[in-house]
């Protein structure tokens, strides 16, 4: 397979409502996508997951423009690729920058199965044609607003329901959950707002029958995350620490977590997601697909990679309405009492709707 042209747009799209975590709120989403054209001009798509701030992680949208533009773009252009696995290996001389290697990766992974007319998620090894999601809502400013939208999506048949907390913000919250919702399957993301010292706070958490606490201490950390999850019944998820298979390996074999939050953007790509999938499938870690407030590309390709066996927990791949009020694909993504249906279309298995693209993107540039 031979790539004859990339289009990088950079697409500015506001969601419907503002997104608030313990690091910031996001409406007006500034992303990137990748389009990959082979010979007889078939695209392949990939969108990169990054924010205009590097709130979340190191990377931020300008940032990934750059790498794609200057290194990652010359790497495959006009190149034979056999496999997009591939990739992987070319991508690793440069150091991190998984946002960037992943859009592209992944815009490599839809083209090569949409030239083997085949679903990208049985490319990947998927193995259902469903799968079952969650939401993930924001840090409202009053827990009333939240207690309305947790019945809302509970009513719309979402399967679990993901809270963010913050100090100042968590039991209180969550004693008023459990009060009106004793029983469905909730969790607690913190994105890194605690430390050891809050040790009595994160225990009392223990009393809400969580399914998981996400990322409770720092980015990056996988000592204290231990040690924490010594202390606590609540099981620990992983999010901002797993980077890598090396990241997920050390994690297991320190007991750092029961779960991973699987961000495909965030560990570099669908190849290194299946390293990593594959290995916790091993250490009976199970994973579901996290997200990064996608537009229906990026949501397309979390659906296929949650098609695999050890996704056994309930994912963040809500509707496209949850976020947009004119999604950039067709049909959009439609979540039917908190199911998915997989396409088994070619590739990503939906249309890219060019005129809404076009019409989002303040700036594009052509590879030939
Ligand atoms: O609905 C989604 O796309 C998930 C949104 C979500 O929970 C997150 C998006 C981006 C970064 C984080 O704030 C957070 C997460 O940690 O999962
Ligand atoms: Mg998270």
């Amino acid at each position: 397979m031979k790539v004859n042209e990339i289009i990088l747009y950079k697409v500015q799209m506001k969601m419907r409502n503002p997104f608030t975590t313990s690091f910031g709120t996001e409406q007006d989403r500034l992303f990137l996508l990748v389009e990959a054209k082979n010979e007889e001009g078939i695209s392949g798509w990939g969108e990169c997951v990054t924010s205009e701030r590097p709130l979340y992680s190191e990377e931020f949208t300008q940032s990934s423009w750059h790498m794609l533009e200057e290194f990652l773009i010359p790497m495959v252009l006009k190149k034979e690729i056999q496999h997009p696995d591939e990739l992987q290996e070319k991508f690793n001389m440069y150091k991190r920058n998984n946002m960037a290697k992943s859009t592209l990766e992944a815009a490599i992974w839809d083209l090569y199965a949409k030239s083997k007319g085949e679903p990208l998620s049985k490319a990947l090894g998927g193995v259902k044609s469903t799968v079952e999601v969650g939401i993930s809502l924001g840090i409202e400013d009053n827990v009333d607003d939240l207690l309305k939208s947790i019945q809302q999506k509970t009513d719309e048949g979402y399967r679990r329901i993901k809270v963010k907390i913050k100090p100042g913000k968590d039991i209180n919250v969550l004693q008023q959950i459990r009060n009106n919702f004793p029983d469905i399957p909730l969790m607690a993301d913190a994105n890194s707002a605690y430390t050891l010292k809050d040790i009595d706070t994160l225990k009392a958490m223990d009393q809400f029958n969580l399914m998981m606490i996400e990322q409770p201490l720092t980015a990056g950390d996988l000592i204290d995350h231990a040690k924490l999850q010594k202390q606590i019944k609540t099981p620990i998820c992983l999010d901002e620490s797993i980077h890598s298979y090396e990241d997920a390996r050390q994690a297991i074999e320190l007991g750092s977590c029961k779960i991973i939050n699987m961000k495909v953007g965030r560990v570099g790509g669908l190849t290194q997601a299946k390293k990593i999938h594959d290995l916790c499938e091993k250490e009976n870690i199970p994973l579901w697909c996290g997200g990064m407030l996608e537009s229906g590309i990026g949501r397309a390709h979390n659906m296929a990679i949650t098609t695999l066996s050890n996704f056994k927990l309930p994912g963040d791949t809500a509707s496209s309405s949850r976020y947009w009020d004119k999604d950039i694909i067709e049909p959009e993504v439609v979540v039917e009492n908190g199911q998915l249906h997989v396409p088994d279309r070619p590739g990503i298995g939906f249309d890219v709707n060019r005129e809404e693209i076009k019409k989002n993107t303040i700036e594009m540039k052509v590879f030939r």
